[in-house]
């Protein structure tokens, strides 16, 4: 297994080019996490461009929050792309449940087998088949209700699987990872999730295994969380103070981070 510490060092070294299909509420958030945490991001996501683009990217990242035919159109080409050069690539399934434009869509996408899945607990139940709370971007479960339908997800699709919230559990269907850190200030800042694809696509261009190259992502993110979190007054000021976690997290910090087996 790749450690942490190992994959931010690859990750920093490497500084690899995410190609990121995000919605436009995330994008800027995105951009800014990735370049403080040592990545580099570019949003391309019209048909025209997004499979050219996607095999020279080192990672792509899809995300369906703000959805249209024309952003699935760009999001096919641009899979396509990337598995045509052997990338890989991250599948964002925000409200995956909540319209049929959605359902349509996160069926096809996972019909073209993402390296890694990430969303909340009710998405992965949703995609999973199995009936969710959640009605809206964000969890109405539990990650612990999430274990099993993850593990199935993973099996079934080929696909590492993560599930986020106040713990993160990874898959890729036989080995079984928890999270834990962050802060509870993290839902309450508009697209923290996104972000986290995005930087998840970084790890994954430079570290080989996807599922310690998720870890080595969520680890990323719960240690930062947990560093901002300390003497912030509320999300507008942790949104900045994570930022600045984000770059100043270093292997040693990483180190620290509690992951443990399931
Ligand atoms: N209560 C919490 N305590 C600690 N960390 C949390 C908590 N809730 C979420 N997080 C962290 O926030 C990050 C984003 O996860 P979350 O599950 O909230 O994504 P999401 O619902 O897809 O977000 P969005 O759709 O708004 O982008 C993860 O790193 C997760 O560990
Ligand atoms: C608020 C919101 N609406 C569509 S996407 C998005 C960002 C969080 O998922
Ligand atoms: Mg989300």
């Amino acid at each position: 297994m790749t450690s942490p510490s190992r994959s931010l060092e690859a990750m920093r070294a490497g500084a690899p080019l995410v190609q990121c299909i995000t919605n436009y509420v995330a994008m800027n958030f995105a951009a800014n996490v990735l370049l403080a945490a040592g990545a580099a991001p570019a949003m391309v996501h019209d048909a025209e461009e997004s499979g050219e683009f996607a095999a020279v990217a080192g990672a792509l990242t899809v995300n369906i929050g703000t959805l249209s035919p024309r952003w699935v159109a760009g999001m096919v080409e641009a899979i396509d792309g990337a598995t045509g050069a052997g990338k890989p690539w991250v599948l964002d399934p925000v409200a995956c449940f909540a319209t049929g434009l959605r359902r349509e869509t996160t069926t096809k996408l996972m019909q073209l087998r993402p390296t890694i899945v990430r969303g909340n607990a009710s998405e992965i139940l949703a995609i999973a088949g199995e009936s969710s709370s959640g009605q809206g971007v964000d969890a109405g479960d539990s990650v612990q209700a999430a274990e099993a339908a993850a593990r199935k997800v993973a099996q079934e699709a080929g696909s590492v699987v993560a599930v986020t919230g106040a713990v993160d559990f990874v898959t890729d269907g036989a080995r079984g990872v928890w999270i834990s850190g962050g802060s509870p200030l993290m839902p309450r800042v508009t697209a923290t999730g996104c972000a986290l694809t995005c930087l998840v696509g970084a790890y994954a261009a430079v570290v080989e295994d996807p599922l310690d190259a998720t870890v080595g992502a969520l680890a990323h993110f719960a240690v930062a969380g947990e560093m901002a979190g300390d003497g912030v007054s509320g999300p507008g000021s942790f949104s900045a103070a994570f930022l600045d976690a984000l770059m100043a997290v270093g292997p040693e910090s990483l180190g620290a981070a509690r992951v443990r087996a399931a």
